[in-house]
């Protein structure tokens, strides 16, 4: 099977959310390459953290899992823990008649107040996911023995709906050849290694390894990277009280290069001049900022908008596939 799902972009491309059917019900998830849990809001939500929300309803079809939990903490800090159900998980057309269905009992505050998120779909390497007793797979490991081929491929666009390919690739999304890079599995995410970056003709120095994470917003950058990048753009700071890099909304904003496979891929400045900083509008808070404290460099969605990316399983060695959109 194969089949396609629109990426809806929240207020400022904050996150993506895609319509997924979960025993029926369709539940707007956060698909998230950088984590490998599928959890829904449900209707064992408390009320008190689950207004706004879609919820799934596991009595409708749901079998429940006796004794099997969850918990999972992101790079954000975010988080979400509950009981697991099995039940039919439709995305694009793309049907996994039993796929674990994380239902939370309890969700952190960053949750609680994106009533546009009703969950997420995770799409990093199972050995990730929460489950215990027993590990489960995510949806892609679940169907991927069912898919034409065994991939999918991540299309985010900017301002707009972009779309999430499961099984095929479909030539007339991205421009040019798509280049392929191998993926290091051991920390369960699609990370790679990746070369020079530079902007206005200049050197930052290499963005080395990262991972490719549709559930992070920004892009998370070694400290010399991003400092050397700033350095480019007349009036940025680093402040504390805006929690990370602003400069003011109306800076001449570089575009920003980077080597990925001996090709260089293009980030336009106007993704890095990301959202105002302030109600006054006046500093704009940067798309790009240091990785002090991730643990990963992160490219996320303010990378991945500007790129066709195929998330590559077809042999046993995973891989990853980039292409300019
Ligand atoms: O947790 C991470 C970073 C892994 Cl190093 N990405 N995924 C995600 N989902 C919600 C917030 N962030």
């Amino acid at each position: 099977q194969s089949g396609s799902v629109a990426a809806n972009p929240e207020q400022y491309d904050e996150s993506y959310l895609c319509p997924v059917q979960v025993g029926g019900q369709t539940l707007n998830l956060d698909f998230d390459t950088g984590s490998a849990d599928l959890w829904v809001f449900s209707t064992l939500t408390p009320a008190s953290e689950s207004t706004g929300h879609a919820k799934y309803n596991p009595k409708t079809s749901g079998k429940a899992k006796s004794g099997y939990t969850w918990n999972i903490s992101y790079g954000d800090n975010s988080g979400a823990s509950g009981t697991v159900y099995a039940d039919k998980v439709v995305v694009g057309g793309v049907t996994a008649t039993s796929q674990a269905v994380e239902a939370a009992t309890s969700v952190s505050t960053q949750f609680m107040q994106d009533t546009d998120n009703d969950g997420l779909l995770g799409l990093a390497f199972s050995t990730i996911n929460t489950v215990q007793p027993q590990q489960q797979t995510t949806f892609f490991d679940t169907v991927k023995g069912t898919l034409a081929k065994k991939l999918f491929t991540v299309d985010l666009k900017a301002g707009t709906a972009g779309t999430y390919d499961f099984g095929y690739i479909d030539n007339s999304k991205y421009s040019g050849t798509i280049t392929y890079v191998p993926v290091k599995t051991t920390n369960g995410f699609w990370e790679f290694t990746a070369g020079a970056a530079t902007a206005n003709n200049r050197s930052l120095g290499s963005v080395g390894d990262a991972i490719a994470d549709t559930g992070t917003t920004l892009m998370y950058l070694p400290t010399a990277v991003t400092s050397a990048y700033y350095a480019q753009i007349s009036g940025s700071t680093n402040s504390a009280d805006a929690g990370g890099y602003i400069f003011p909304c109306d800076a001449d904003v570089p575009d920003f290069h980077i080597a990925i496979g001996g090709k260089s891929f293009t980030v336009p400045g106007e993704y890095i001049n990301f959202t105002p900083a302030d109600n006054s509008g006046e500093q704009c808070f940067g798309g790009i900022q240091p990785n002090t404290g991730i643990g990963f460099t992160i490219l996320g969605d303010v990378f991945l908008k500007a790129m066709f990316v195929v998330f590559d399983q077809t042999t046993s060695a995973p891989r990853l596939g980039f292409a300019a959109q």
